[in-house]
């Protein structure tokens, strides 16, 4: 989906203070209590991964901080601009791709420079040669970039992905890990990301949350993460393991008599 609150400013405006503040967040749809007292807050900046099992409300949290739902129980704020892109590109298919990608700039008074705006910006996520194609002239992953670029040709504060990457081939998915990664490098804005996938969030995040029975149940910081410094491999083992822990996943330990053997010229 495009920008929520389209025109692009000169910098992702850092607010004073966090850029989004949940207190008290409740959400009920009938009798099925999906929210409960959620408290969030998403600091200037930072990438936050959403994990948790399926049901458990993580798109529900993420429709409220895009204000997408009705008025929330509780307190729900947002400084700056925030955007969405979901799981479905959601391209409008009689769009070309330059002008699907400017529709999110509605808002701003110069078509020549919502043009020129979401030039720039396919051009940062790879797709220089696709403004004039049709989205369905595209592959999956191009028209998850071509979503990328709608949500960030705004300069967003805040950027919410809804599982993004789930429905594409794991090496497109590793491509696009990159891609966001080098986004958000360069553009600073604050990401908060839903998805399903342990590695995913460990790939991406400097902080990782598990939602459960309606809260956030359990987080980790996975630190420093801008500068490539990486935590040590068994740091991440033990993350991993906590985290596959807290959404009730036990895996079989590993066969210790397995190895992969690299065998020399091998096809
Ligand atoms: N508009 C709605 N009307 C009724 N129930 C809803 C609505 N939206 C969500 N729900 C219910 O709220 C619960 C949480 O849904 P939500 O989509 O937030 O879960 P999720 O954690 O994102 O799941 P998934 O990972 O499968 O996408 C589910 O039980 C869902 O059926």
């Amino acid at each position: 989906m495009a920008s929520l609150t389209p025109s692009r400013a000169t910098s992702a405006a850092a607010p004073s203070g966090p850029v989004a503040r949940v207190r008290n967040h409740d959400r009920s749809f009938g009798d099925t209590h999906v929210l409960r007292s959620v408290d969030l807050d998403i600091e200037p900046g930072e990438f936050v991964a959403l994990l948790g099992r399926s049901g458990c409300g993580k798109s529900t949290l993420l429709r409220s901080l895009a204000h997408l739902d009705p008025p929330p129980v509780g307190e729900v704020e947002v400084s700056g601009r925030t955007s969405v892109a979901f799981q479905e590109p959601r391209l409008l298919p009689w769009r070309k791709v330059q002008e699907n990608v400017a529709l999110a700039l509605l808002n701003s008074p110069e078509r020549k420079q919502r043009f020129e705006l979401a030039e720039q910006t396919l051009t940062e996520v790879g797709l220089t040669d696709k403004l004039d194609a049709w989205p369905l002239q595209l592959s999956g992953g191009q028209a998850q970039r071509v979503s990328l670029a709608r949500a960030l040709v705004s300069n967003p504060a805040l950027m919410l992905l809804d599982e993004p990457f789930s429905a594409l081939d794991a090496l497109t998915r590793i491509d696009m890990h990159q891609l966001v990664i080098e986004l958000w490098r360069r553009h600073s804005m604050a990401i908060l990301i839903v998805t399903h996938d342990v590695d995913e969030a460990i790939a991406l995040a400097d902080r990782v949350l598990v939602m459960d029975g309606g809260r956030i149940a359990r987080e980790w910081s996975i630190e420093p993460r801008r500068d490539d410094r990486a935590p040590s491999k068994p740091e991440i083992a033990r993350i991993r393991a906590e985290m596959l822990s807290a959404l009730g996943v036990h895996p079989t330990p590993a066969n210790p008599n397995r190895k992969a053997v690299h065998k020399q010229g091998a096809a």
